[in-house]
């Protein structure tokens, strides 16, 4: 699946009622993408049920296959799609993966690769080439993988030599939780596993790492924290599983956010009773925006009586991806918005807070870039252009201030293929 192309502006319908709405997402980017690959270094075929069907997983997909798996659709329940059937392989080099925009292919895939016997080429888009990957290198040389990178960027290529020893690894996450996850997610097949150790000024997204350690455990892989930011998994195999995807909870940001922007509710079906998702956190966090959460019968109720948005000051370091959304409230509240712990999302699919700034900017609005955050100051906004920077979740913000704010242009929808391509259907369907 391409980029998008850039040839569609999409005016970002403006709420007239109430919202009363029932909501159906697809499948979770970061399940999806954490089961195939490790349904790809299992030791039997796995089957997923509604996996996402995305440009990242499209993307994923192509590398596992290009890296040995056979990985084929068969008939689902059709409602978002085919299930997936993932038949492993030997992992082989001499090829070549275009990582897209995708964080989890680009740090995933580079360690998967070290098992391979040959090498393998890394790129991705124009932006992709920005996007922080030097934990990524220095952990494969510290494991003793050769890599030819001329900076510590994309594009590389991993030359495998059929095995890691594995051990003990330090390295600096604080650009991104996924240097961790990558790690982990392949260590299993480690002659030795890993032992690996965060050393660096903060560690985000710690959510996601723990989906990591319970994605490992689910298919018998022991695999542990062994501290606050150490973590051990043990080599072995790693069973093969048949595993409904549950919906993706970050998606359900705009959607939730939407309730509080508007007033009324939605209602989200599929919301998991327990989860290993960040997403989990959209309650608690939208609760200070005047939204009230229950769950009954497997789905998630959010209401709220629109009219005046409150003030905010959130720590957002466990749950950067979601701050887009919050900041995009935070320019249609009354009072100011802060969120801070979020200064890696400048390394995100754009630099999340730069673009936040100058989109509100274009509306009229006031944001002020933190050394770790952004605080958006309340002021009238007015229809103008937003500028999606090939990003889903700042495509999505736009939606969210266009519910109150007739006229805001969002230049490159199809910057939602990313995770949810369905969105603007969804985002209709939601306000009819
Ligand atoms: O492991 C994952 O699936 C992800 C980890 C997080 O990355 P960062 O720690 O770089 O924020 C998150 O933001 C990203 O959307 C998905
Ligand atoms: C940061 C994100 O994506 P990626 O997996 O590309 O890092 C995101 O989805 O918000």
């Amino acid at each position: 699946m391409p980029a998008s192309d850039h040839s569609r502006p999409w005016t970002a319908p403006t709420a007239h009622a109430r919202l009363d709405a029932r909501v159906q997402l697809p499948g979770s980017k970061s399940l999806t993408n954490r089961a195939l690959l490790l349904a790809a270094l299992a030791d039997g075929p796995s089957t997923l049920h509604r996996p996402l069907r995305s440009r990242d997983a499209a993307i994923m997909i192509a590398g596992l296959r290009a890296l040995g798996a056979d990985i084929r659709e068969a008939p689902g329940d059709g409602q978002f799609g085919p299930d997936l059937v993932i038949e492993p392989g030997p992992i082989t080099g001499g090829t070549a993966i275009d990582c897209g925009l995708a964080g989890t292919a680009m740090r995933f895939l580079p360690i998967v690769a070290a098992l391979g016997d040959g090498p393998v080429a890394f790129d991705g888009d124009p932006h992709a080439r920005e996007r922080p990957m030097d934990q990524t290198i220095a952990a494969l040389r510290g494991l003793g993988v050769e890599v030819d990178a001329a900076d510590a960027r994309l594009p590389f290529v991993v030359h495998g030599a059929g095995a890691v020893r594995g051990g003990e690894l330090t390295i600096d996450a604080s650009a991104s939780s996924q240097f961790v996850s990558a790690l982990l997610l392949t260590a299993a097949r480690f002659d030795e596993g890993l032992t690996l150790h965060h050393r660096g000024a903060r560690l985000p997204s710690l959510p996601h790492i723990e989906m990591t350690l319970a994605a490992l455990r689910q298919r018998g892989v022991e695999a542990h924290a062994t501290g606050e930011a150490s973590w051990r998994v043990e080599p072995g195999p790693i069973a093969p599983l048949d595993e409904q995807i549950e919906p993706d909870l970050s998606n359900a940001a705009p959607f939730l956010a939407a309730v509080v922007a508007v007033g009324g509710r939605v209602v989200l079906d599929g919301w998991p009773a327990s989860t290993t998702q960040v997403g989990r956190l959209l309650p608690e966090l939208l609760a200070p925006f005047g939204a009230t959460s229950s769950v009954a019968d497997g789905a998630l109720t959010v209401e709220a009586v629109g009219g005046a948005i409150p003030g905010a000051t959130l720590d957002m370091h466990a749950a950067g991806e979601l701050a887009p959304t919050i900041v995009a409230l935070g320019a249609l509240a009354s009072a100011p918005v802060e969120v801070t712990g979020i200064g890696h999302i400048r390394g995100h699919e754009t630099d999340r807070i730069r673009a936040l700034v100058d989109d509100i900017a274009a509306l009229g609005g006031t944001a002020v870039a933190l050394p770790d955050g952004i605080r958006v100051e309340p002021a009238p906004l007015a229809g103008g252009a937003w500028r999606a920077f090939d990003d889903h979740r700042i495509a999505t913000a736009g939606a969210v201030i266009g519910l109150r704010v007739p006229g805001v242009e969002v230049d490159d929808i199809g910057a939602t293929a990313k995770t949810i391509p369905e969105f603007p259907e969804l985002w209709a369907a939601m306000l009819a």
